[in-house]
Formats: C-alpha cells, structure tokens, sequence
C-alpha cells in the first residue's frame, strides 16, 4: 500500500464580493492509500463537498485554496490551473455525486455521454469507445444494455441512473473515486446495491475511494478509515474500528449515540448532537492540534464541559 492523496492543512475560504469572506476549511489534513476507502463524515455543512471538490480543483471564483501540501501521486495539485487539471479529472480521479444529474447531460444519449467522456482522455477509435461503454455498462449491472445505452437518462430510474453514473466515473479507471453521498437519495434496498457495486468494482480495479456521507451506517460498511468533520475541522480520524470502538471527541461520541439512537427508534430525523465547551475551540482557532491518541488514531484538542 502507498500514499496515492496527501493533503496537509488545506484552507478554502469563499471571498464573494458582497459578502464577508467565509473560511469553509480550516485545516483539514487527509490521506488516502492505494486500494483503500477512506470515509469522511460529518453534518450538513462542515465542510465535506467542498474538501473533495478541492481535490478535483472545481471551485467558484473568489475562491481560496491553500494548503501546506497537496499531492496525487506526488503531484503537487495547489495551484493547478484548470487546463492542467483536465487531465486528471475524469481520468486519474472522478467524481459521483447525490444526484446523477449533474454529472449526466440530459440531451444526449448515455451512450453519447460515456463514448465522449473515453475519448476526452484515451486516444482510441468510436467503435472502440463504443465497445468500451457498453462493457462497463454491463459491468455496473444495467441489463439489456445494448438496448438500454441508446436510451436518454430520463429514461432510467433513479438507482440505475446511479450506475450509469458509476460506470461515466470508473471508464477510464481513475486511480480515486471521490463519491459524495451516492446512495442518499436512495432508498435502503437500491443503496445497499449500489455500495455493494462500488465494493466490488474496487476489488476488480484497485482503486481508492474517499466516501462522504452523514451515515455512519454508510462508513461501517465501506471504509477501512474515517475522517469526522464538524465545522470545517478534522476533529478525529482513524480506522473505523478505531472509531467506532473508542471514539474520544464529544462530537464523535454524539455523532455515533445519535445514530444509534436513530436505528432504535427509526427516527427519520437528522441527529442532534449536544455540543459542548468543544464548539467555542474551534469556533477560535483556524487549526486544531491533533493528538495521536494510538497509532494511527488522532483527536483535535478540547476543552472538557
Ligand atoms: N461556493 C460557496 N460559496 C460560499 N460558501 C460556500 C460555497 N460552497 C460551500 N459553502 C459553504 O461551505 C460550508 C461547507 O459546505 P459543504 O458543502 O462542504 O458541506 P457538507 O459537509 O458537504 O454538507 P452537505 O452534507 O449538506 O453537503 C457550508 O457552510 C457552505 O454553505
């Protein structure tokens, strides 16, 4: 196993003209091995999307990324301009989002989309590519696929949209799959599916995945490592039976009673957690100490209630 993403102390601050400038990121440190999945969980708005889509170097204007360092396979990534991204994105790492739709355009065909999307960053001919698409097509479990890839997105439902959208991310094999809630808007039996689709096709490819969501349930069952985000912070990190056996940061510890509260009760609620004296920490500072509390498991500092 090797180091395929480094980031150490990314910022990203939006500077709108009208607006206050806002630091999303502050401080966020992550690594991802080859062949490895890496979770990164946390409430709505701490700072997940925009993590990874610094890694795809898809911000706004007005936008501030720094970061201490930023490698992919050693390659430095700050400062890219977006015509020196190209070739990674879609190629060496690609993206699945909640919504299939913003990835698949809605005029085209989905054999159209994949055909162009191969040879935005392989050098074959359309047949080949052709060949190509409805092989992953197959691959991504869309049965009657010579049929079906001729037909427009609308006309698929919703989680076999989600496969189209896997098999548009993993056709050129990127070496990192950064999904972003993939299966939220799911329901439980088509997302067990999907994750279960993802996992198999990282068997066969050796690809790395980072996976963001807000389900610990999601994490469990796919990562080998998390990340807990909350405001923009990293404030614990380690193996997922790390996490889930010793969690040490309230915030974690909240994150994981409230959804186990949520599995007893069946509450479709999104948890509650009870902040303490930790939110004021960060609140002031812009990077948090992390502390190594066993090998490979770090906790920011807090303050005690
Ligand atoms: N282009 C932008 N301009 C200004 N603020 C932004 C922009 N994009 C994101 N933010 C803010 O940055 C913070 C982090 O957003 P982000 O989308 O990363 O959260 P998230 O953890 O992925 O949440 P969710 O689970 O809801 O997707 C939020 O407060 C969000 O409002």
């Amino acid at each position: 196993m090797s180091e395929l993403l480094r980031i150490k102390s990314l910022h990203v601050t939006f500077k709108g003209s009208h607006k206050q400038a806002f630091h999303a990121i502050k401080g966020v440190d992550l690594t991802v091995n080859t062949h490895e999945t890496v979770g990164i969980v946390g409430e709505s708005g701490s700072g997940k999307s925009v993590t990874a889509t610094s890694i795809m170097g898809l911000h706004s204007k007005n936008t501030e990324v720094i970061a201490d360092e930023m490698t992919f396979e050693g390659k430095n990534l700050i400062g890219l301009s977006q015509k020196e991204f190209q070739p990674l994105r879609g190629n060496d790492i690609s993206m699945i989002f909640q919504d299939p739709m913003t990835t698949l355009n809605p005029v085209f065909t989905v054999e159209n989309q994949l055909v162009e999307t191969v040879r935005a960053h392989r050098n074959i001919s359309k047949q080949a590519a052709k060949d190509l698409s409805l092989e992953m097509l197959e691959k991504v479990g869309i049965k009657d696929a010579k049929r079906r890839i001729k037909m427009y997105p609308y006309e698929f439902s919703g989680g076999m949209r989600q496969r189209v959208m896997i098999a548009m991310a993993l056709i050129c094999n990127p070496k990192l799959l950064i999904a972003d809630e993939p299966t939220t808007a799911l329901d439980v039996t088509i997302q067990a599916q999907i994750l279960t689709l993802l996992k198999d096709l990282q068997k066969e490819t050796g690809n790395s995945i980072i996976m963001i969501t807000h389900d610990l349930g999601v994490i469990w069952e796919t990562c080998d490592r998390v990340v807990v985000m909350f405001k923009g912070h990293v404030v614990e990190s380690g193996t997922v039976k790390q996490i889930y056996d010793n969690a040490v940061h309230p915030y974690t510890i909240g994150l994981l009673k409230s959804q186990i509260n949520q599995e007893t009760i069946k509450d479709t609620h999104l948890p509650t957690i009870p902040y303490g004296a930790f939110v004021q920490d960060m609140q002031q500072e812009t990077q948090l100490d992390m502390q190594e509390v066993e090998p490979g498991h770090l906790v920011a500092q807090f303050t005690q209630d």
